[in-house]
């Protein structure tokens, strides 16, 4: 947890303002039973009613203090507390950002979720307790101890015999509770996995009447953590009472000594109920500390999670001294290339070779998880090769800074993904500096002005999360659009034609000819119409390449491309 303070490096004055406080607090809370002597000595045994009044007088002064202190550092100590929370939450989402897929694949976003909301709240609330707790406490045990030695040193045998038995009490507890604070995070995950799994696929589960399944899939998560909770606040609840217990007879040994002492003369009635005093602050503090013992360990299940996904390096980044330009726009090669999934058993794509133009359109086609996708997947490098090299430029990927060459590719994923806001600002997602006329371009291209202008507020038509309100044509034809408008080097369609119609279809594909004539298109289809007119068809079959060329080449020499076309056409439409 120590290493995650350099993020409150900002807030260090404020800490010293919060130090200085609690400890004027402390000296306050301890300098109050002295004065309370004092009344009773000088002012109460004596009936000397003006001490009695200055007296009271100052305790009140001093009782100011103490509160003006205490609020102060308490609004002092949030305010470090969320700005540190803000901070590290901050940090944990743009580090998350640079992650590639590989990364995100290995945790899994329920848990990165769960990392970077819950656990940094775990993390604020012990910053708080620390920042107020871990201070007052050591001053204020030491602070009692001494006073109470000057007052009388006797007594404090008491403390002996005392302490050792609350330090039992509460290790004891502690002991029983830690392991179950550790599982509550994990415990969070998993509702988190559950929830996040049933809202996105809420239609699918109404459809297959599994609502009660999944009920019953998400009580099952959530009895799990109410249980554990529900067991920790049972070991909890006899903490307070035992320590109560605990102090409650210390009192009683205090005074019960303290007045065999003042009886024998060498004790004061004052020094006794301050003596008091000091013993219930002293036993306080250590309550206190072993608050704090109890929440640093879980806050530090919490910071161990959250410095796991720092110390995650991105498998893919920037190589040292990249590439931003070259003199070649728009050429891509696969040499050789092999890939597999992390975990999987087989490469989903083996020995890949084939190179692609501008002005030229290649198309993938292939069975379902032939390896199409995991071909474009490369070129961006949401994943980087195992073996072979992919050329983007004729530089390989790995060479590129990652901003300059995914600034070259316009990428419209297989399944559309739309973000909360207008029409136009997804739209201009693709060039923040796109103008009014490229947007209405580039939706005309894409065939999807028509559907956009019957919209009451055309363009800035609010869509919402994950583009609910719009149909799964409408988001892909607008995710199409949001490609064209970055006006790219290459463009790569991951299926992304196949839920428009025939017509649409190859509207789509005429109105981007003149388009994509100086821009290199690969495309990935199942349709062997949208293929068809290609300049180039790579044909993959279990993660290999079956053969390339034209249409009429692969009919020709391509059993595996003539099955496929048979498949979808009569043998009067091949001819
Ligand atoms: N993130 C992943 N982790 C592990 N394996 C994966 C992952 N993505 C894909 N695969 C596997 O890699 C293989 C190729 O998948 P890919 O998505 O490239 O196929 P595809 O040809 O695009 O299929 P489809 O036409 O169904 O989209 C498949 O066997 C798939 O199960």
């Amino acid at each position: 947890m120590i290493r995650l303070f350099k993020y409150a490096k900002p807030f260090k004055f404020l800490v010293a303002a919060v130090v200085l406080l609690v400890f004027l607090q402390t000296m306050a809370d301890l300098y109050l039973p002295t004065l309370m002597s004092d009344i009773i000595d000088k002012g109460v045994m004596r009936g000397d009613t003006g001490v009695i009044l200055s007296t009271g007088g100052s305790m009140l002064v001093v009782a100011g203090l103490g509160g003006l202190a205490a609020v102060l550092s308490s609004f002092l100590s949030a305010k470090v507390a969320v700005g540190f929370g803000r901070i590290l939450r901050n940090e944990v989402f743009s580090h998350v950002s640079s992650f590639s897929e590989k990364e995100i694949d290995q945790f899994g976003t329920a848990t990165l979720i769960t990392r970077s909301t819950n656990d940094i709240t775990q993390i604020q609330n012990v910053v708080i307790m620390m920042l107020r707790m871990m201070i007052s406490a050591p001053f204020m045990a030491i602070g009692g101890i001494m006073l109470a030695l000057s007052k009388d040193r006797a007594l404090t045998l008491v403390f002996v015999v005392a302490m050792p038995i609350l330090a039992l009490v509460i290790g004891f507890i502690a002991s029983k509770g830690l392991p179950r604070f550790r599982k509550i995070q994990v415990k969070i995950d998993r509702v988190n996995l559950v929830l996040r799994e049933k809202l996105t696929g809420i239609r699918v589960i109404r459809a297959f009447n599994q609502t009660r399944y999944e009920r019953q899939r998400f009580d099952e998560a959530n009895r799990d953590l109410t249980d554990n909770y529900i067991k920790i606040n049972r070991i909890m609840a006899f903490m307070m009472p035992s320590m109560m217990l605990v102090m409650n007879v210390t009192a009683l040994a205090i005074l019960w000594f303290g007045m065999i002492r003042i009886d024998s003369g060498s004790m004061g009635m004052g020094a006794l109920v301050a003596f008091t005093q000091y013993s219930m602050q002293i036993m306080f503090s250590m309550v206190m500390l072993s608050m704090m013992f109890i929440m640093v360990p879980r806050a530090q299940a919490a910071a161990v999670r959250v410095l796991e996904i720092l110390d995650a390096q991105p498998d893919i980044k920037d190589p040292q001294s990249p590439v931003k330009t070259s003199l070649n726009r728009g050429y891509v090669e696969f040499r050789n290339v092999t890939f597999h999934y992390a975990g999987a058993e087989a490469p989903a794509i083996s020995n890949v070779s084939f190179s692609a133009g501008p002005g030229e359109v290649t198309a993938i086609i292939g069975s379902t998880g032939a390896g199409k996708s995991t071909i474009l997947n490369l070129i961006p490098r949401f994943y980087d090769t195992i073996s072979g090299e992919v050329l983007v430029d004729g530089v390989d990927v790995r060479k590129w800074s990652l901003e300059s060459l995914r600034h070259k590719i316009g990428y419209v994923p297989q399944k559309p993904v739309l973000f909360s806001g207008s029409i136009e600002d997804n739209l201009r997602y693709g060039r923040e500096s796109a103008n009014a006329s490229d947007l209405s371009k580039a939706a005309e291209i894409a065939q999807a002005s028509d559907f956009i202008t019957e919209f009451e507020r055309g363009y800035v038509h609010q869509i919402s999360q994950g583009g609910t309100n719009l149909s799964g044509g409408q988001k892909q034809r607008l995710s199409i659009a949001r490609a064209l408008v970055r006006n790219p080097e290459i463009y790569l369609f991951d299926d992304s034609f196949s839920a428009l119609d025939f017509k649409t279809d190859s509207k789509l594909r005429t109105a981007l000819k003149p388009v994509t004539r100086e821009a290199t298109v690969i495309l990935v289809a199942q349709r062997v119409g949208t293929v068809i007119d290609a300049d180039r068809i790579v044909v993959m079959e279990e993660g290999k390449v079956a053969g390339i060329g034209t249409h009429q080449e692969l009919l020709a020499n391509c059993p595996v491309y003539r099955e496929i076309v048979l498949s979808q056409l009569s043998e009067e439409e091949i001819a």
